[in-house]
């Protein structure tokens, strides 16, 4: 039976099989993971019952955590456990079990993200972490080209970023192309964002064009709606790539706002919480942004893309 387990950076499922002694964890892709089998798992878990752990967060105390609830769980006995260098098992203050452990994690795996924009980076850095990937953006590979950006959609330059170094380097490869789309300006400067105030413009001078284009076209704040979008592709060799979005709607304010984030975040009030993305900490936007969305998209489809 399917059972949800509170943890402490997200929601895990667990799977008890009674058909089969083992112990598989699994992150949110569907990789199984190679995990410390620490013979507390096999010596407190009923012999006739098998194990199968679906967890997001992969390191190893986390596992042990996770362990432990189903191990309560499904036994029914409140066994405890604390752990240091050792971990140690009690059960009704009786010490059952110690074992030295390793808490190094030994799974985490590295993605390469088709992008020199740090500000994304450190957006994706976060969101990834916690699935057990390190992330490295092309600023870590110098010699690898620049890929222009000719195409007339998001989704096109996504997937010339992403496709094109991932057959240079024969790895699976993500790329995001993302914009900000204002509803009086027609949708732009969408997929132009980056070089809105010309090639090689900085945050500072596009977000000066965007607030001089509103300045006499859009005055009250109904005109001055806007959204970002992202688009993700991944691509890797030998398979067609996959493509989501996400959008996070919002307007434009008058005056810049805030200091945290990159590109037009000064300028972006979301429409629940009245801040600009400026004003929120990375962790808060990393909850409602495009981007963040695009990547809960992603994960929906990821596991099953990666089996075929
Ligand atoms: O192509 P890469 O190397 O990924 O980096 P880039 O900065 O050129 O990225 P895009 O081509 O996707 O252009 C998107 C622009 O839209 C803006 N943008 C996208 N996401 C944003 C966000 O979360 N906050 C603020 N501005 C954002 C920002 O100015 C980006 O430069
Ligand atoms: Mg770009």
């Amino acid at each position: 039976m399917k059972k949800l387990y509170k943890h402490q950076t997200t929601d895990i499922f667990a799977y008890v099989l009674e058909e089969q002694r083992a112990l598989v964890i699994e992150n949110i892709f569907g990789e199984q993971l190679e995990i410390p089998l620490y013979s507390v798992f096999f010596k407190y878990f009923p012999a006739e019952k098998g194990l199968k752990i679906v967890a997001v967060d992969e390191t190893p105390a986390d596992v042990i955590d996770l362990f432990f609830q189903v191990l309560r769980d499904v036994t029914g006995l409140a066994y405890q456990y604390s752990i240091g260098q050792v971990l140690t098992v009690e059960l009704e203050g009786q010490v059952l079990h110690t074992e030295t452990v390793s808490l190094q994690s030994k799974t985490r795996k590295t993605l390469l993200i088709a992008t020199r924009n740090e500000g994304k980076t450190r957006e994706f850095k976060a969101m990834f972490s916690q699935l057990g990937y390190d992330i490295k953006n092309l600023n870590d590979f110098p010699e690898l080209p620049e890929v222009a950006e000719t195409g007339m959609t998001f989704e096109e330059n996504a997937r010339l970023k992403a496709e094109t170094i991932s057959e240079l380097t024969g790895e699976m490869v993500l790329a995001d192309d993302s914009g900000l789309m204002v509803d009086v300006l027609g949708g732009l400067p969408g997929v132009w964002s980056a070089r809105f105030a010309g090639e090689h413009a900085t945050d500072a001078a596009n977000n000066a064009k965007l607030l001089h284009e509103l300045a006499s076209t859009a005055v009250s704040p109904e005109k001055r709606k806007a959204k970002f979008h992202t688009t993700l592709v991944v691509a890797a060799p030998g398979k067609s790539s996959l493509v989501v979005e996400g959008e996070w709607p919002g307007s434009i304010a008058t005056i810049p706002r805030g200091d945290d984030g990159f590109g037009y975040d000064p300028l972006f009030v979301d429409e629940e919480t009245g801040r600009t993305a400026a004003q929120m900490t990375l962790e808060q936007k990393n909850k409602v942004s495009h981007r963040a969305r695009a990547l809960q998209n992603l994960l929906k489809e990821w596991p099953e893309w990666l089996r075929q």
